[in-house]
């Protein structure tokens, strides 16, 4: 099914009196790296003008959603707490409340203070991440710092990994031993005493798009992890169903009535359509007009902009 070109008023009038609800990836939709893509804040407010109902989702997980609240202060683009969703949220939500983590399990992170602050404020115990005895580089082939229980904690229940610009040898060996510690998926469940250990992913997201970029992103970051253990890992971000789980539990939506707004064919606009939501995609991210015109292109959005900025004309 071919999809819709919007480059004109009446366009834009017309996909703003079918939506009521507007959810926005925001890497590659609203900015890129920390500078605004232009137009976008202004399209957000007229949004918020014309009485629609907003949600961001991002599978950024580097900043927890008080520090995208930050960013979003920063930007000028008006947000609370109940309308923001990023992965590394929807993934301590998931571990705590759809996992039910045991109270004396902790989770090993992969991943910086988005992720750590997230479990901290569901209450959920972690080791890892930007710890200082895990930010540093073992001396070579010498691997006796890890050989001890206090190393590789054998109460940990899950290994959360996400984007991480500290990763290191350390970080894969531990989580590696940890998703691969004996102990039968299931019984007892994975996480619990004897049980093994959950292995999940924020989100696997190949690229980051940021200035100069694309950059390595959170998928391929984890990707060693995968390999290395040749375990499947459960994904909370887009295009996973976690996500809208988490999204609707917090902000129910008429989905006949929502578009989501993405600049990426195999998170964003995948994640809307296994939703039942149209799509916007817009082309000052990762995807590209040439994808969505290929010959046999799986992927296609109902509509094309070339940025949500141009909504701003209106
Ligand atoms: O590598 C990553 O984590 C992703 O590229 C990044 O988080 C994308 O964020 P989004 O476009 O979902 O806001
Ligand atoms: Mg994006």
């Amino acid at each position: 099914m071919p999809y819709e070109t919007l480059s004109s008023a009446s366009q834009y009038e017309a996909l703003l009196d079918a939506h009521d609800t507007w959810l926005f990836d925001c890497d590659g939709v609203l900015w890129s790296g920390d500078e605004a893509i232009a137009g976008a804040v202004e399209a957000v407010a007229l949004l918020r003008k014309r009485g629609k109902q907003v949600i961001f989702v991002t599978n950024n997980a580097s900043k927890s959603r008080q520090a995208l609240l930050g960013k979003f202060r920063k930007m000028g683009i008006e947000a609370e707490t109940k309308d923001v969703f990023s992965s590394a949220y929807a993934s301590a939500v998931y571990l705590k409340h759809v996992l039910k983590l045991p109270e004396d399990r902790s989770v090993y992170v992969v991943g910086m203070e988005g992720i750590q602050e997230e479990l901290d404020a569901v209450g959920v115990r972690w080791c890892g991440g930007t710890s200082k005895e895990d930010n540093v580089f073992l001396p070579p082939l010498d691997f006796s710092s890890l050989l001890s229980p206090e190393a590789i904690d054998p109460k940990v229940g899950a290994v959360l990994c996400g984007f991480d610009m500290h990763l290191s040898y350390i970080k894969l060996a531990k989580a590696f031993k940890h998703i691969t510690r004996e102990g039968a998926e299931g019984e007892p469940k994975a996480g619990e005493e004897g049980g093994g250990c959950y292995f999940i992913l924020t989100n696997d997201d190949s690229t980051f798009p940021a200035k100069g970029g694309p950059w390595p992103g959170a998928g391929s970051l984890s990707s060693p992890l995968v390999f290395a253990s040749k375990r499947k890992p459960l994904i909370v971000g887009k295009p996973h169903q976690p996500m809208l789980d988490c999204i609707e539990a917090v902000q129910p939506f008429d989905k006949s009535r929502a578009l989501f707004v993405g600049d990426r064919l195999d998170t964003d606009i995948a994640f809307a359509q296994h939703g039942g939501i149209k799509t916007l995609m817009v082309l000052t991210g990762i995807s590209t007009k040439a994808e969505i015109d290929a010959e046999g292109a799986e992927i296609v959005p109902d509509f094309l902009m070339q940025s949500i900025g141009d909504l701003a004309q209106l």
